[in-house]
């Protein structure tokens, strides 16, 4: 049983992993801080915290976990702003879409106390944003993964995992080195496509005709160019290098199937389209 809980930025992961853990019957009283006092306000309407703090350092005082649900680029000054206040025995944990950065931020401002900063990351959401779209089954199924680290207790990180599984999730773990990589390719990256297809036909004079004609398949690979711009902005800087090296090898990818188009070459296009859409299939395939 968590007695105080701190959930510093109650959007959408944040909320949502309140809410799960109320209603796994996890948590005895939830604190939640952030930018917005209206934001604040609803999720307490809302009952997925029981408390505003005025500030970060005010919060954590007499917590026994807190969870740090802003954009990445914001997680540096929290873990500063918190950091004297720790008590002894209170964990530290994210939700933070990218690892190493954060990782860094924790090793600059906890120091000798990094070993209570267990950084992880859900592998759920959605393009909506704020805690009027946070949901208590938004990770019923879905994965977390976990980047411990060398200072970490085994049992930390055992309290970490214990914690999204009773949001029911899944827990893996991997080094912040081998996420980052990963999640460029399978997240980041497609992202950006998104953002930027949209952003292409929305510049154009002829843009609402456009839109009035697309459909499903357009819906599909756009949906994620709703998602938050701030938090996006900071996910890609945070992960610049290897965010660059997967564009870099989506563009080569994209030349190639240009340099096939342009060349007319109907057995090359379609040996690709056929390789992905078997490897999309064997993904996933009631998706
Ligand atoms: N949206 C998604 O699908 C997923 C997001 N994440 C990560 O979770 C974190 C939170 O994302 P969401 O909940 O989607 O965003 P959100 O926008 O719904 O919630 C973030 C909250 O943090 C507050 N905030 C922003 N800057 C702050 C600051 N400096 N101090 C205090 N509060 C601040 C905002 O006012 C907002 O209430 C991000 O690090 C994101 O990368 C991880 C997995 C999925
Ligand atoms: O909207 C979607 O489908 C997403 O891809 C959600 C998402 C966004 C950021 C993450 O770090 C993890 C998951």
């Amino acid at each position: 049983m968590i007695e105080r809980l701190v959930v510093v930025g109650v959007g959408l992961i944040g909320g949502s992993c309140a809410l799960a853990l109320r209603r796994a019957g996890q948590v005895r009283h939830i604190v939640g801080v952030g930018r917005s006092r209206d934001n604040l306000r609803e999720a307490v309407k809302l009952g997925v915290i029981d408390e505003i703090a005025d500030s970060a350092a005010a919060a954590v005082r007499g917590a026994d976990l807190v969870l740090l649900a802003v954009p990445v680029g914001a997680m540096p000054a929290v873990l500063r702003e918190i950091a004297p206040h720790l008590p002894k025995d209170c964990l530290v944990t994210d939700a933070g879409s990218t690892k190493q950065d954060v990782v860094a931020a924790a090793r600059a401002a906890l120091a000798g106390g990094l070993g209570r900063f267990v950084p992880g990351h859900p592998i759920a959401g959605a393009e909506n944003s704020g805690v009027a779209a946070a949901r208590a089954d938004l990770y019923q199924g879905r994965q977390v993964v976990l980047t411990p680290l060398a200072e970490n207790a085994p049992a930390a990180v055992e309290r970490i995992a214990a914690l999204w599984r009773a949001c029911g999730a899944e827990v893996a773990q991997m080094s912040a080195e081998a996420h980052d990589r990963i999640f460029a390719a399978v997240s980041h990256l497609p992202h950006l496509a998104a953002f930027a297809l949209v952003d292409d036909l929305a510049g154009r004079s002829e843009a609402d005709t456009y839109f009035r004609y697309a459909g499903s398949g357009f819906r599909d690979f756009t949906r994620i160019a709703g998602s938050h711009p701030e938090m996006w902005r900071d996910i890609a800087l945070a992960n610049r290098e290897a965010l660059l090296g997967e564009l870099d090898a989506y563009i080569a990818e994209l030349e190639q199937i240009r340099g096939l188009l342009a060349r007319g070459d109907a057995a090359g296009l379609e040996a690709i389209f056929q390789r992905a859409s078997r490897a999309r299939k064997d993904w996933n395939p009631n998706s």
